[in-house]
């Protein structure tokens, strides 16, 4: 694909499931009201972060959570309401199609929300080679799953995300992006262990504070 003449301004649509029922896999570690507080610290974060990096031009978070829905939206995302409500991909398909009905042209680009240390310039960096290509995704850290897919202006988001989403998106025939120097937007917290590995790559304030109230302190990411 010939490169854009001029950067798209992305728009990044953000899935964010009720907050009772998110984090799931942190119940070992955290009780059901902690783990709902950190869901959406975790949310906050990510999109205080996606909000501002350069490439970003909105933040769509698409949701039925009440709470989260009005905690987000004071940091200038705009909520879509998970109409289908029928799972991830269906809540991300249809919140492509509200963002394209009013935006037709729009680049979109699904992000999880559940990226506690994301840094603007890492995010920058990973959209900068999305663009690039017609339909693309960025690997978890984990190396299974994805926390990044991409559609230019003109293709449709087809997302798979969900269990070994990394093989399926490349199956749908999006390009993998190889991005030195992004491991912020890579690292989502899904366990205990992925936790600590995002506070040690400096979570952002909500999170950092979430820590603080449940689990002592823990590094801030001031980036
Ligand atoms: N709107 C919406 N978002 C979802 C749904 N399921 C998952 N998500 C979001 O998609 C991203 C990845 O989700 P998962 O890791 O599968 O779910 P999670 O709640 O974060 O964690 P687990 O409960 O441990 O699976 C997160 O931002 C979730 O909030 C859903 O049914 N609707
Ligand atoms: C939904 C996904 O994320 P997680 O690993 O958080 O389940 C995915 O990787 O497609």
């Amino acid at each position: 694909m010939e490169p854009h003449a001029t950067p798209p301004a992305w728009t990044l649509l953000m899935p964010l499931k009720p907050l009772a029922r998110a984090k799931s896999r942190l119940a070992p570690t955290a009780g059901a009201s902690a783990r709902a507080q950190l869901a959406l610290a975790f949310a906050q974060d990510t999109v205080s972060a996606a909000l501002a990096c350069t490439a970003v031009r909105d933040v769509a978070v698409v949701t039925n959570d009440g709470q989260a829905a009005e905690a987000l939206a004071a940091l200038g995302a705009r909520i879509v309401p998970d109409a289908p409500d029928a799972g991830l991909n269906p809540a991300l398909a249809h919140g492509a199609t509200a963002v394209r009905g009013i935006r037709p042209e729009a680049a979109l680009a699904a992000l999880n929300a559940d990226l506690p240390a994301l840094r603007p310039g890492e995010l920058s960096r990973v959209l900068e080679a999305a663009a690039r290509t017609p339909r693309a995704f960025l690997a978890d850290a984990a190396g299974t799953g994805t926390t990044l897919l991409s559609a230019m202006p003109g293709q449709l988001l087809a997302p798979h995300f969900g269990l070994r989403s990394r093989a399926r998106h490349a199956s749908s025939g999006a390009t993998e992006l190889f991005v030195s120097d992004a491991v912020s937007v890579r690292q989502d917290v899904d366990t205990e262990a992925d936790l600590a590995a995002a506070v040690a790559l400096g979570v952002g304030p909500h999170t950092a504070e979430a820590l603080c109230r449940g689990t002592g302190p823990s590094p801030v990411n001031t980036a």
